[in-house]
């Protein structure tokens, strides 16, 4: 039998859902090369768990390798280590991750991660620096990190760290997983991407519209997600998150969503989850503060 992800020992189990970007235009890039974006942000009730212990000895040890990411390059190391360095915190934790997330789809595992570990030491070592101060140090580790330590659907500016909060309807998605790696950096240095797209308010879009400035590059380079794209729009509008891989379309419930999951061929997996404006992670810690 094969020993659980996470081990009776860790004294925390949180979730570190998906995201999905519902929409995502360029506006323009800044002298530093990074790009200026509005996107909107939803999470999904499908992600990673990761299992917390307290140390006494300092130490940060993740005990779960992932393929291809070494140690202490690893997004949950990285937070742990910035976040006792300047917090000046003499603990140290055992963590365990329960990788379930497909690694650089464009759902934000790593980011998602990451915030997971910030919350989660937050709370175990009991230091009381809230979610905006976290959220700024989240930033230093990746542009998507903030919006996963607020925890709430947002309409994203800047590289993704001015967020307004937004109520957004909870469809189902389905998720398609197309089995090729995008390089985020490889799409933002394409001559032919789409940079001058004009701003938009908040409220055009809650009116239905919006896309994704990354597809057309995307599908271009990667045959991979074009034919996910087309496999897709036989039954729904379906369209690209962040930079990909992954491709997702909507309905109004689970029912419809399998249905359409189950037509799919074996070479493109899927998933099915629920959009959900506020965090399974935030859920869960509302729950312990209760206690
Ligand atoms: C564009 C999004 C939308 O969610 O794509 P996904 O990664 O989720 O697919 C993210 O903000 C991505 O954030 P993140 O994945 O943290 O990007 P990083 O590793 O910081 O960036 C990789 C490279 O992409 C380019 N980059 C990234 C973000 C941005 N706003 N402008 C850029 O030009 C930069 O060249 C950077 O060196
Ligand atoms: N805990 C982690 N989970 C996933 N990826 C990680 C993690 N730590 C570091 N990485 C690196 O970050 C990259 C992007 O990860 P991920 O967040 O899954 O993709 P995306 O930004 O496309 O949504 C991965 O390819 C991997 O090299």
């Amino acid at each position: 039998m094969t020993p659980p992800a996470i081990p009776a020992a860790a004294q925390l189990i949180l979730p570190a859902p998906a995201k999905l970007n519902l929409m995502l235009h360029i506006l323009g890039r800044r002298a530093d090369g990074y790009h200026e974006l509005q996107t909107l942000f939803q999470f999904l009730d499908h992600g990673d768990q990761l299992g917390f212990a307290l140390r006494e000895d300092g130490q940060i040890r993740l005990h779960s390798q992932i393929a291809g990411v070494a140690h202490d390059s690893n997004l949950i190391v990285r937070a742990a280590r910035r976040l006792q360095q300047d917090a000046g915190c003499p603990l140290g934790a055992d963590i365990w991750l329960d990788k379930r997330l497909p690694m650089g789809g464009g759902i934000g595992g790593g980011s998602s991660d990451a915030a997971t570990t910030l919350l989660g030491l937050d709370h175990l070592w009991q230091l009381g620096w809230g979610e905006e101060r976290l959220a700024a140090l989240g930033l230093g580790l990746g542009a998507d990190v903030p919006v996963f330590v607020r925890g709430r659907a947002a309409f994203a500016e800047g590289v993704g760290e001015r967020l307004t909060p937004i109520e957004l309807a909870e469809p189902w998605f389905l998720v398609a997983i197309p089995q090729v790696l995008v390089s985020t950096a490889e799409v933002f240095s394409d001559p032919e991407l789409t940079r001058d797209t004009p701003p938009i308010k908040v409220r055009s879009l809650l009116e239905g519209g919006g896309r994704n400035d990354c597809q057309p590059v995307v599908q271009k380079r990667y045959p991979e997600v074009r034919n996910a794209l087309i496999l897709l729009n036989k039954f729904v509008p379906a369209r690209l998150t962040g930079t990909g891989a992954c491709v997702f379309g909507s309905f109004p419930n689970r029912v419809d969503a399998d249905k359409v999951a189950r037509q799919l061929p074996a070479a493109l997996p899927s998933f099915v989850a629920q959009g959900r404006n506020v965090s399974m992670l935030h859920r869960k810690l509302a729950t312990l503060a209760k206690k």
